[in-house]
């Protein structure tokens, strides 16, 4: 249970006592908060909160929502100045188990079809019951001898995830492939079952425990040089990205945009974290993290209504087709030139790319990997 203190400023929102630092370190306007305001006159105590709540609506809304709107113009400028990654011929994949979480549509759907055509035995991890049955029954269409199946799992409860490794574990597959893709975008201000902010709750959080309680699966079912595979959907949106380590929840001024960023910068960092614990370990299971690069989806349904609306207008002409952008999730996932891959890393249309130094920082990998670790009680 949470509780609740009311930290008196902004708009005196209540923030979760765990992850709310009581003296403002590192947040907000520390300086201005410690003047010694009881001694200040009314006239100048005014304008002074005045001045903190414009400070912090700029630094908090504003400037993540202009950083992802900019990026996203430059994303699609790259993408409409260089050529789609094309998916080569992938070997039959007859023998492999896969999980796609929110398969169900969208570039997940793609992966789904894909995997299912080369003969792969799939499961849909997803939430929504209908469109998950929906989308079997269509690949089942398209190729009769599809092994492609749904299981109920809804990344927003934690519950959830465990009977979804439970049912799975029960029925002594292995477990070849593992692609964490499901993801929620700029969605309203909101809590999983858990109490977890959504975005870093579903997109990172919930995938977390997932790929954690298959570990051992993943790990029984790989061999030397036939490695196990968990491949992380993240997005560009990573590079601006901030891990607030005392504010995972975004609790002190909830900003949509840095949510998602923060839970694709996470979903990062896991990846490459477990990656790196895995080849000390000397596993054979890799995990990587895959940019599909901007897709025409639903994903961006939470967009600012002229934003939507200017999105579909141009989706069409500028944004990669869901297949387009599946295709680099999928060479992560079955290609044979990455048999055995020693390096994990970040992958956007079909490359491996370096990316932003905070990816890469240790001690910050571990902090969230520990914190992650607590939050879900593994530890
Ligand atoms: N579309 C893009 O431009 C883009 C760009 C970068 C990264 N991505 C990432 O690609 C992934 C797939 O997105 P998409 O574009 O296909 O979007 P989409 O909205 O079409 O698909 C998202 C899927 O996730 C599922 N999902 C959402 N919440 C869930 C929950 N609580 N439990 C289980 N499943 C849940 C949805 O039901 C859906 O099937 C996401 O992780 C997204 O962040 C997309």
């Amino acid at each position: 249970m949470l509780n609740y203190i009311c930290v008196g400023y902004e708009k005196e929102r209540p923030v979760p006592i765990e992850t709310c630092p009581v003296d403002g370190s590192g947040t907000f306007y520390p300086e201005l908060l410690a003047l010694p305001q009881h001694r200040l006159s009314p006239l100048l105590t005014v304008p002074l909160r005045i001045l903190t709540q414009m400070l912090s609506t700029i630094r908090y809304h504003l400037l993540p929502l202009l950083q992802l709107y900019l990026l996203g113009l430059k994303v699609l400028l790259v993408q409409l100045l260089s050529r789609s990654f094309r998916l080569p011929v992938m070997p039959r994949q007859d023998g492999k188990v896969a999980i796609v979480t929110g398969g169900g549509r969208g570039i997940g759907y793609e992966v789904v079809r894909h995997m299912a055509r080369l003969g792969a035995h799939v499961v849909i991890g997803g939430r929504d019951e209908q469109e998950c049955l929906a989308a079997v029954r269509k690949i089942r269409e398209e190729y009769k001898e599809a092994k492609v199946e749904f299981k109920k799992l809804d990344l927003a409860s934690l519950q959830s995830v465990r009977q979804f490794v439970q049912s799975f574990k029960e029925r002594d597959l292995p477990l070849n492939i593992l692609v964490n893709n499901a993801g929620v975008m700029l969605v309203p201000e909101g809590c999983t079952e858990d109490g977890f902010e959504q975005h870093f709750g579903v997109n990172y959080l919930g995938h977390f425990l997932l790929t954690w309680l298959l570990l051992d699966t993943l790990k029984d079912s790989g061999k030397c040089g036939h490695f196990s595979r968990v491949i992380n959907v993240s997005s560009s949106a990573h590079c601006i990205g901030k891990i607030r380590l005392n504010d995972l929840n975004n609790c002190y001024c909830y900003s949509a945009h840095a949510a998602y960023c923060q839970s694709k910068l996470a979903l990062l960092l896991f990846s490459s974290h477990l990656h790196q614990e895995l080849q000390r370990g000397g596993f054979p299971v890799s995990s990587c993290a895959v940019d599909p690069g901007m897709v025409d989806t639903e994903l961006y349904r939470h967009l600012w209504t002229p934003f939507r609306l200017a999105q579909s207008a141009i989706a069409r002409l500028l944004f990669k087709a869901p297949a387009e952008g599946a295709a680099t999730v999928l060479y992560a996932a079955l290609s044979p030139a990455l048999e055995g891959d020693l390096e994990g890393g970040y992958w956007a249309n079909g490359c491996r790319e370096m990316t932003t130094p905070p990816t890469f920082d240790p001690k910050l990998q571990l902090s969230l990997w520990e914190t992650s670790l607590q939050l879900l009680e593994l530890q």
